[in-house]
């Protein structure tokens, strides 16, 4: 199935044996953005003389595009000849002055990158300016109305565009999305803002981000049903905490008590959650591949792959760093099991909710299983990179697969799979979906691998070497 035939086709590597490999994986995208929105309010903080060093960012599409976001606030990475990210003081004056005194509004490009057009809105409300926010195709159609309506109810003043960024009325009944345009004092009073966040909970993280500046104690009020992913909220409210603005509440109601943040210095951890296909290979091939330098404690939802790939029959081990406790080695290998024709067998992995971005994983490992899967508590899928629920369940069902897909998340029932093309959306985590089930099934092409680039832009390489590797251990022993 293809979504752009003028891309092009990736053969995916076939893994004749078990998948061997330790895989260095690079810094998680969700911490990367979350250090960069803190290193702008520490670096707009009047009363902060230090910089502000990010060890091992992420170089992806999604951080450049926030690194550049923040550039044309006003707020300047200098990178280091180790790789690493200084900010220094900007005050907000200065920082203003680009989108205050500019003749034209500021542009800031968003890709299609969520943590971008949800957190880069609010920095710019709170250094005051006229900005327009556009992005990607693809990004037009991500929800974004609600968090617009809340930082309306601040007094930022918002108006819809058209393609070409004229304003235009939203129709009764439309959402405001992709492009809008955005002018700020950059005051914002604080207060209550109420609003629906079921669509996504970068809307909340944003808004936790809004009340580290905002005059008065800012309380964030959701009035829907349930919030999705609440792993990356309770990140932010984590990191919030680690330099010192305490948030009330987890929610449907959260207090931000303003507070100033300080420069700080610290290294992104791996993306556990973009680990998850690497170690998905050790579970579809029987294999074992290793992830070094996993946190012994972590906020991010990747950690989860410990008790969930079990589920799928895999066994996963932590070795604490012999040097380092606050690191270790994930190891998991898959199961020893094989079906009457020689192909490794284990289970599906029951009832899953809320796997939230961990999903199209699970969904590729699922559809290798030889027994049912459900995933529930994703409805919000359908918002992401594309309806990612439809996409899975068009690309799976194209090579033989047997997926339902139901109002919150999906039925996979597995089935012989064969060869074929399978359709990436634009999206990093569908093309990584492809290549797990071309581990196992000859003849899987992947439709623009390169849009891997949004959080790991190594991804063909590290999935050719974790292959490789397999291929040079089998022939040397
Ligand atoms: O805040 C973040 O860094 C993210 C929050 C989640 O968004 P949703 O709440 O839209 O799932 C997650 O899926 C996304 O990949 C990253
Ligand atoms: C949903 C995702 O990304 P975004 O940050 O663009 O929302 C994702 O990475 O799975």
């Amino acid at each position: 199935m293809t979504t752009n035939s003028a891309l092009e086709y990736w053969p995916a590597p076939v893994a004749h044996t078990p998948v061997r490999a330790s895989v260095h994986v690079p810094a998680s995208k969700s911490l990367t953005n979350r250090y960069l929105t803190l290193a702008t309010l520490a670096a707009l903080n009047p009363e902060n003389t230090a910089p502000t060093v990010l060890h091992n960012p992420l170089a992806s599409r999604d951080s450049d595009l926030m690194v550049q976001a923040l550039a044309a606030m006003g707020i300047t990475m200098t990178e280091a000849a180790d790789g690493s990210w200084q900010f220094n003081r900007a005050t907000k004056t200065e920082a203003a002055a680009q989108g205050q005194e500019a003749a034209a509004p500021v542009y800031i490009e968003c890709g299609l990158a969520g943590t971008v057009m949800r957190f880069a809105p609010v920095l710019a409300a709170l250094i005051g300016g006229d900005y327009i926010f556009d992005g990607d195709p693809g990004a037009r159609v991500r929800p974004m109305s609600e968090l617009l309506s809340a930082l309306a109810q601040q007094g930022v003043e918002l108006t819809q565009l058209d393609e070409q960024h004229n304003p235009i009325t939203c129709a009764a009944g439309q959402e405001m999305t992709l492009p809008f345009r955005l002018r700020s004092t950059g005051s914002l009073p604080g207060g209550t803002v109420t609003l629906d966040s079921t669509a996504t909970s970068q809307y909340i993280t944003a808004l936790l981000f809004l009340g580290v500046g905002t005059e008065s104690p800012l309380t964030i009020v959701h009035t829907g049903a349930k919030v999705p992913s609440p792993d990356h909220i309770d990140m932010t409210v984590q990191l919030l905490a680690e330099h010192g603005i305490s948030v009330a509440g987890r929610g449907p109601r959260w207090t931000v008590t303003p507070g100033r943040i300080a420069g700080f210095t610290t290294t992104v951890e791996p993306d556990l959650s973009n680990a998850g296909p690497f170690l998905a290979a050790a579970v579809v091939t029987g294999g074992t591949v290793s992830v070094p330098h996993w946190p012994a404690r972590t906020t991010q939802v990747g950690d989860q792959w410990r008790t969930l790939l079990p589920r799928f029959g895999a066994r996963v081990e932590f070795t604490p760093d012999a040097h380092d406790s606050s690191v270790g080695t994930l190891t998991v290998t898959g199961s020893s099991e094989q079906d009457p024709d020689g192909r490794v067998s284990f289970p599906g992995g029951g009832t899953i909710s809320d796997a939230s971005e961990l999903a199209p994983t699970l969904a590729a490992i699922a559809a290798l299983a030889n027994s049912p899967t459900t995933l529930t508590g994703i409805a919000h899928l359908r918002g992401h990179e594309t309806d990612r629920l439809a996409a899975l369940t068009t690309e799976i069902n194209a090579l033989g697969g047997s997926v339902v897909e139901t109002a919150d998340g999906l039925q996979i029932t597995p089935a012989p799979l064969q060869a074929g093309d399978f359709g990436s959306y634009h999206d990093h985590r569908m093309a990584t979906a492809g290549a797990i089930i071309g581990l196992a099934v000859p003849g899987i092409r992947v439709e623009n691998i390169a849009t891997t680039a949004k959080t790991m832009p190594d991804f063909p390489q590290l999935w050719a070497d974790m292959v490789g590797e397999t291929a040079t251990a089998e022939s040397g022993s």
